[in-house]
């Protein structure tokens, strides 16, 4: 997949200065960014995190899902470990696009789960290519993390191209009234590992 590098500079955050590097994805037009900070290139695992784009989670306080809550958990923790990566990758709507999230929404406010949405607008359930992280990683000479995610298949992507996965974190934040069927959704239909997330619920 061709993704090229195109720019880096410092990006000041309430957590701490990050530097931004930008990625274009030359197929489709996509602009990927991803924030380091310390020397992400010494060979040592890298705390690091995929973050799939959801603008309404990310930037619009939506409380349907946990996206917001993760990245901010995310960049705290990088910049309490002082190093680490960010890959800020624009998958809007796990692949499907903004204007199609607000479609399965739509579907969600009608009774369908998350998945069933997707698949009644013709979609599979995720369609995320995590490929795209091969150049960026090898671009910033990454080559072993420490995941911050709950999904398997991320795991199981990167070391799909030569990435070491040398610990998985889960990162379980930011469970309301409004997004506990699509965590449990997730967990049910996914694969998504929240074990802690819903023993907090049934508490
Ligand atoms: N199609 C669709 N996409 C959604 C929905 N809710 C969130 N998303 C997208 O899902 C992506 C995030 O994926 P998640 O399944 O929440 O989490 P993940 O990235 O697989 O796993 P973690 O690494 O554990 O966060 C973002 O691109 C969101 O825009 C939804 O109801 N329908
Ligand atoms: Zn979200």
């Amino acid at each position: 997949m061709a993704v090229i590098y195109i720019a880096s500079s410092q990006l000041p955050t309430q957590w701490g200065t990050f530097t931004m590097h930008g990625f274009l994805e030359e197929e489709s037009g996509k602009e990927h960014v991803v924030l380091t900070m310390g020397d992400v290139a010494d060979g040592e695992p890298v705390l690091g995190r995929l973050h799939s784009e959801c603008l309404t989670g990310d930037a619009l306080f939506s409380l349907r899902c946990d996206c917001g809550f993760q990245l901010e958990a995310a960049l705290a923790a990088i910049a309490a470990e002082g190093r680490g990566a960010l890959f800020y990758l624009r998958q809007e709507g796990r692949g499907i696009g903004l204007m199609n999230k607000i479609r399965a929404y739509n579907l969600q406010d009608g009774g369908a789960d998350t998945v069933e949405a997707n698949e009644q607008l013709g979609f599979g359930a995720d369609q995320r290519d995590y490929a795209i992280c091969q150049p960026m990683l090898a671009h910033l000479g990454i080559t072993s993390l420490k995941l911050l995610t709950n999904n398997p298949r991320k795991v199981k992507a990167l070391e799909g191209f030569g990435i070491e996965i040398a610990q998985r974190l889960p990162l379980q934040f930011g469970l309301n009234p409004h997004n506990s069927k699509y965590l449990a959704t997730k967990a049910g239909k996914l694969g998504h590992m929240l074990g802690n997330m819903h023993q907090a619920e049934a508490d």
